[in-house]
Order: structure tokens, then sequence, then C-alpha cells
């Protein structure tokens, strides 16, 4: 199976390995500077053991004569746009591809089934973390990743693409309930985002505080609120869950809009917007998420001044 990968970041990067560590046909499709690092210094991934693995990878240049069986989309959510747009251009996606997004959130989703039609589109989730260094190295902080896979619209063949990703380093599970997984998974990282970013903390840190717990609670209200009038119902026990994941005290965790905005890099803020949007549009009120945004705008607006 002909996978591409696009984007050679912290997500495609390490998936990327893996899948090649498994003698997969991987190719990345990379942006111009991205792309010459990659084919005069190959992949560099440095494990969560420490251990640096250096590999020759090979790297979409221009169009490409077949289309991919598969499709890894592993921008950050601003880019997906010109990453849509080079995809459309260079050929890559076929009648029988499938695209299999990785990014967080669920706005990906129909920008994908807009311009490539919903049969094409599967849905994706991953966990894990990890992070890319200036020079191209990306950086597992921690071991383990978790795929979670399904069928949005449409279920043919989501095994086979599966069975093809189940790769050592790799979890795969097919999920008919994609939908509901990748919504957790988006409010797992949004709740802790604004519980960090506004605490200023690890979830330990502000868990240990007289006032944490409370900000935890009150967060978690607001997901419940923005939720309840979207077109998913999120499981009660999995909420539960959420609330302990916000104020567990024995908990290291950081999520990588924080772990960005600590390091002085562009955080993906759009994953915060998304459902700040989304309460907006229902008339739901979002103060906490609102000011994690107001911090994380700033010290975007900071690293990257608008032009
Ligand atoms: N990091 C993590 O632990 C996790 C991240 N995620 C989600 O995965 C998504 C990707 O995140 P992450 O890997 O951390 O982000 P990174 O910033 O590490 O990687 C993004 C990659 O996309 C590349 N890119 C940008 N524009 C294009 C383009 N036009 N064509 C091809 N490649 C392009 C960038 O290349 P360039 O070097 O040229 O800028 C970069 O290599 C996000 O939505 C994130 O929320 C999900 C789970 C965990
Ligand atoms: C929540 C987590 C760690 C899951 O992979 C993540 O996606 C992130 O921090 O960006």
């Amino acid at each position: 199976m002909d996978i591409l990968i696009a984007g050679s970041g912290a997500v495609g990067g390490y998936v990327g390995h893996l899948l090649q560590g498994a003698r997969r046909d991987v190719t990345f499709l990379a942006r111009p500077a991205s792309a010459q690092r990659l084919r005069n210094e190959g992949l560099k991934v440095r494990t969560a053991d420490g251990t640096l693995h250096q590999e020759s990878v090979a790297v979409l240049e221009g169009s490409t004569e077949e289309p991919y069986d598969l499709v890894i989309l592993a921008p950050r959510a601003s880019a997906l746009p010109s990453v849509v747009r080079t995809l459309v251009d260079n050929g890559a996606v076929g009648a029988e591809t499938r695209l299999l997004p990785l990014l967080n959130g669920m706005a990906h989703l129909d920008v994908l089934e807009r311009t490539f039609g919903s049969r094409r589109v599967l849905g994706g989730a991953i966990r894990l973390a990890a992070t890319q260094h200036p020079d191209g190295t990306v950086q597992v902080l921690a071991p383990g990743a978790g795929l979670e896979i399904g069928p949005l619209r449409y279920g043919d063949g989501v095994d086979r693409f599966a069975d093809e990703l189940r790769v050592p380093g790799l979890d795969v599970e097919v999920r008919a309930d994609i939908v509901t997984a990748m919504w957790l998974k988006w409010v797992f990282i949004v709740g802790t985002a604004v519980v960090t970013i506004i605490g200023d903390g690890r979830i330990d840190e502000i868990a240990a505080t007289p006032t944490g717990p409370e900000l935890a609670r009150a967060v978690l209200g607001e997901v419940r609120g923005i939720t309840a009038t979207e077109d998913v119902v999120l499981p009660e026990r999995a909420l539960q869950a959420l609330g302990s994941a916000l104020s567990d005290p024995s908990s290291r965790f950081a999520p990588s809009l924080y772990r960005d905005l600590v390091a002085g890099r562009p955080a993906e803020i759009d994953i915060l917007d998304d459902l700040a949007l989304r309460a907006e549009n229902h008339n739901v009120p979002a103060p906490l998420l609102n000011a994690a945004r107001v911090r994380l705008q700033v010290a975007n607006n900071r690293v990257t001044p608008r032009t």
C-alpha cells in the first residue's frame, strides 16, 4: 500500500518512522525547506528512551504519476488549506485514495469532505506526546502512541487501512464511533489546555492549589455546556473521566498547547478557537475558554507577529 504522509513534524515524522520501521511504503509531502532537509539529513527521530534514529526517507517532488492508497494528514490546522491545495494540484488523491487526518479538533473534516468528497475521508485521532525541534528532529516525549481510526460516513475498507497501520509502537484501534472518539480527544485537549494555560502549570501543580479543583470543575462545566448543544452525545462516564483528568493531583500532564506556550513556540490556537466559535454560535457562555484564548493569542502574536 502506498502511503503519503503530509507533514513531517511531530506526528507525521513519528508515525512515518514507525511505519517505515515496519517496512511500510511511506513517502513524505513536505514544504521546500523541510523537503530539502529530509533529503540531506534524513528523518531524525529521538524516541522517548533517548535514542536518535536517522533514516533516509522518500519525499514527493512535484506531481505524482499514481495516486496514493492512503494519505495521512499531519499538519497543524493553519497549514491544512495549503496542504489540501498541494494534494489537489499534485494528483496524490485519486478515486480510491483514502485520507486519514490526525489533526486535533473537528474543523478539518468539513474542509476535507468538501474538497475530496465524504467517501474518501476517514476519521482518526492519535494519542502521543511529541514535538519537533528547530533542527527538524522529532522528539518523542513519552513512550507509546495510540491511533483510533474509523468510518465517518462510509464504512468501506477501514480494516484494510487499520491493518496496514498496525505496526510495532502504534496501537491501532478501529472505532465504529470515531466521531465520538475524536470529540472526546478534542475536549480532553481543550479542557487540559484551558486549565494549564489559566493555571500556568501542569495539572498536578494546579490541583495542589486551594482553588485548582474549582478551576477544573468550572472548565468541565463549560465543556459540558458547549458540547450539549452539538450533534454529538459524549458518554457521561467519559465526561466524568475528563473531570478527574483535569484535577488529578498525580498527573504531570500538560498538553502541547501549553508546552508550546511555555517554550515560546507558536501554539495551535485553532483547536480552542473552533470550540469557542461553536459556543458563540449557540450563545453558550465560555469565559474560561476565552480567557485561555486571550493568553495564547497574545503569546502567539509575540512569536509570530502579524504582517
Ligand atoms: N505533537 C503532538 O504530540 C500531537 C499533535 N497532534 C495534532 O497533530 C497535528 C500536527 O501537529 P504536530 O505534528 O505537533 O505539528 P508540527 O508543527 O510538529 O508539524 C507540522 C508539520 O506540518 C508541516 N507543514 C506545514 N505546511 C505544510 C505543507 N503545506 N505541506 C506539507 N507539510 C506542511 C510542517 O512543515 P514545516 O517544517 O515546513 O513547517 C511540519 O513539519 C496538529 O493538529 C496537532 O494538534 C495530535 C496528537 C499529538
Ligand atoms: C492530548 C494529547 C497529548 C494527546 O495526544 C495531544 O494531542 C496534545 O497534547 O497535543
